[in-house]
């Protein structure tokens, strides 16, 4: 990189880094680099912060083999890490894969790869502050509670003791452009994110334009900070759901054991997850909505294997105070849960 100015931005980032931990001093990062401006951007400050941290920088790129450029977007990646002096690595999808959510799926598996076999604890990623904007709108439509609102976060845990980071989520892709613009970064541009076929960029080319001109011009950093303040909330919520999911079900020791079926324990876990959960329904009377649904989630996560609906976890929340013997529809998988006494059995028996 040719010029190391120090700009606003760079203070800020180095700022962000240090208020809340995101790297550690001469720790090993693996920099996910499509060639877009946003992590463009996101390399280009890591580098020039490198000599004040002492980090070992590291460049992956993932050839989704979505679009005929994919292969020399790879390569444009792979010229630009060379003359950083930066290792690189390329993971290529076997087939071409066309959905969006299928090629972050794969994006992220492939640069877990890359970072076990070439040890590194950390991913950092280029997502913006107009990223987070976008996925409260996304997820906002969709219909997911505030865990989907606040989904992008500073960090979070990837696999195998790899956490993902994302520093630049104080930074609008406005920014971005305009920093690459000043530094002159050679972007790729990736033509697929004019294609209004994808939800995600009718969200930032339409709805989000006209939201900024009929509601708020500072609608992007309104809908982060938004995401922000729902982070920390949801935090709360996920420890005291935590604290008490545990006390419904250790409250059988206390209080001596169920009535039916004798004996059972708490949680019996079979071949792929949990096949039978026992609630203390006096535990869970005392505690707010807001936690006996989280409560409900899990278990149904645990039992069902998969991310509940809201239906599902209305119908199990609402045996907190049913009737005696009062019973669900089957769940997927021809999961029940019943009412037995002070206890809300959940039985998967397939497991
Ligand atoms: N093909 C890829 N290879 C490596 N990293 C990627 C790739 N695509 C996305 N990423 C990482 O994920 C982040 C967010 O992904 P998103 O799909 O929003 O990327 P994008 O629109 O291409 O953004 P950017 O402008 O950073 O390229 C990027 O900033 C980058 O760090």
């Amino acid at each position: 990189m040719p010029s190391t100015l120090w700009t606003p931005l760079h203070a800020k980032i180095h700022r962000q880094i240090r208020s809340r931990q995101l790297f550690r001093r001469n720790q090993r990062l693996l920099v996910a680099v499509s060639g877009g401006q946003d992590s463009l951007c996101l390399i280009k400050l890591l580098l020039d912060l490198q000599p004040k941290w002492g980090w070992d920088l590291a460049v992956a790129h993932c050839d989704h083999r979505w679009r005929t450029d994919s292969q020399a977007n790879a390569h444009h990646v792979e010229n630009l890490a060379k003359t950083w002096g930066s290792q690189f690595y390329l993971q290529i999808a076997q087939e071409p894969l066309h959905s969006e959510a299928a090629a972050r799926d794969w994006r992220y598996q492939a640069l877990s790869a890359i970072a076990i076999n070439h040890n590194f604890d950390c991913i950092v990623t280029g997502h913006t502050a107009s990223d987070r904007a976008e996925t409260v709108l996304y997820n906002l439509i969709r219909g997911t509670g505030a865990d989907g609102l606040q989904s992008l976060t500073w960090q979070r845990p990837l696999t195998d003791g790899i956490v993902l980071v994302r520093p630049l989520l104080e930074v609008t892709r406005t920014q971005t452009a305009e920093f690459c613009q000043e530094f002159q970064l050679p972007i790729w541009e990736d033509s697929t994110n004019l294609d209004l076929k994808y939800a995600r960029n009718r969200i930032r080319q339409e709805l989000l334009p006209y939201l900024r001109s009929n509601f708020n011009p500072q609608v992007e950093s309104a809908l982060a900070q938004t995401a922000e303040l729902l982070q920390a909330e949801v935090e709360y919520l996920e420890q005291a759901a935590y604290q008490l999911w545990q006390e419904a079900m250790t409250e059988l020791s206390d209080s001596g054991d169920p009535p039916n079926p004798p004996n059972p324990p708490l949680l019996r876990e079979g071949k792929g997850g949990w096949g039978l959960v026992a609630l203390n329904r006096r535990v869970l009377q005392k505690a707010p909505l807001a936690l006996q649904r989280r409560v409900m989630r899990y278990c149904l996560q645990q039992i069902l294997q998969i991310s509940p609906s809201f239906e599902q976890i209305e119908k199990l929340t609402a045996l907190i105070t049913a009737p005696n013997r009062s019973q669900t529809d089957p769940f997927p998988g021809g999961a029940y849960a019943s009412v037995d006494g002070d206890w809300i059995y959940l039985r998967n028996f397939r497991l």
